[in-house]
């Protein structure tokens, strides 16, 4: 069954921790999407919101940074609570010193790949990281249609930890629902981040129970 990192960029701002609530104890993760208006066009939490958001919520606080040249912030988000963050490749010319940053402060490093950018330009890393996160949309903005040419780079980082003894994580992000999880998980995804399909129902943790009912 696949594990579930509701996104709180569908949340409501103004009643966050109600709206954590719904889903904490369905869901293992949260998916805090950092955006920097350059990297990404929009705007949206700053290190601030994770030390806010650490004290009312025990799940794995799950940091998706869509921010150009990452290393800048890494300290200050893990100091303020993060357990595991993910930054983009297309985003540094210093990937592997901005995964090292991560797991120098003793928690777990992700890199994130777009919809354009081969799994080629990750090997170097791959033995690094706890997490692969393969965008399954263009990042920028929540409710976007799921691209399904994204799933075979799922299957080919599963054949690459098969073949070369790995064991990271693989999260999938964007236009995910308990219909687009399937073939994600089929090829090895293990953590689905879902945003509007989670928090644009009256009842969220149904929506969570509903894409691990979709991967039994
Ligand atoms: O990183 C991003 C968007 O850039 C995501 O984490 C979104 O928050 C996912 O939203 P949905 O596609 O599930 O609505
Ligand atoms: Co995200």
């Amino acid at each position: 069954m696949i594990k579930v990192a509701p996104s709180i960029l569908s949340a409501d701002y103004l009643n966050l921790e109600r709206d954590i609530n719904k889903i904490e104890k369905d869901a293992e993760y949260l998916h805090i999407d950092v955006m920097d208006g350059d990297f990404v066009p929009s705007i949206s939490y700053g290190p601030g919101w994770v030390k806010q958001i650490r004290k009312v919520s025990d799940l794995i606080l799950d940091v998706h940074m869509m921010v150009r040249n990452p290393e800048r912030y890494v300290d200050e988000f893990a100091d303020n609570g993060a357990d595991l963050i993910g930054v983009h490749v297309e985003a540094t010319p210093h990937i592997h010193r901005a995964l090292q940053m991560i797991k120098n402060k003793g928690i777990k490093a992700e890199v994130v790949i777009n919809p354009g950018t081969p799994v080629e330009s990750i090997k170097p890393v791959l033995y690094m990281v706890d997490q692969v996160l393969v965008m399954t949309v263009n990042p920028g903005f929540g409710g976007q249609k799921f691209l399904p040419e994204t799933v075979k780079k799922i299957k080919q980082l599963n054949d690459l930890k098969k073949s070369e003894g790995y064991s990271f994580d693989i999260e999938i992000d964007g236009g995910v629902n308990n219909e687009t999880v399937k073939t994600a998980y089929n090829a090895g995804a293990t953590v689905a981040v879902a945003g509007s399909y989670v928090f644009n129902d009256e009842n969220p943790s149904s929506k969570v129970q509903a894409i691990k009912d979709a991967t039994k």
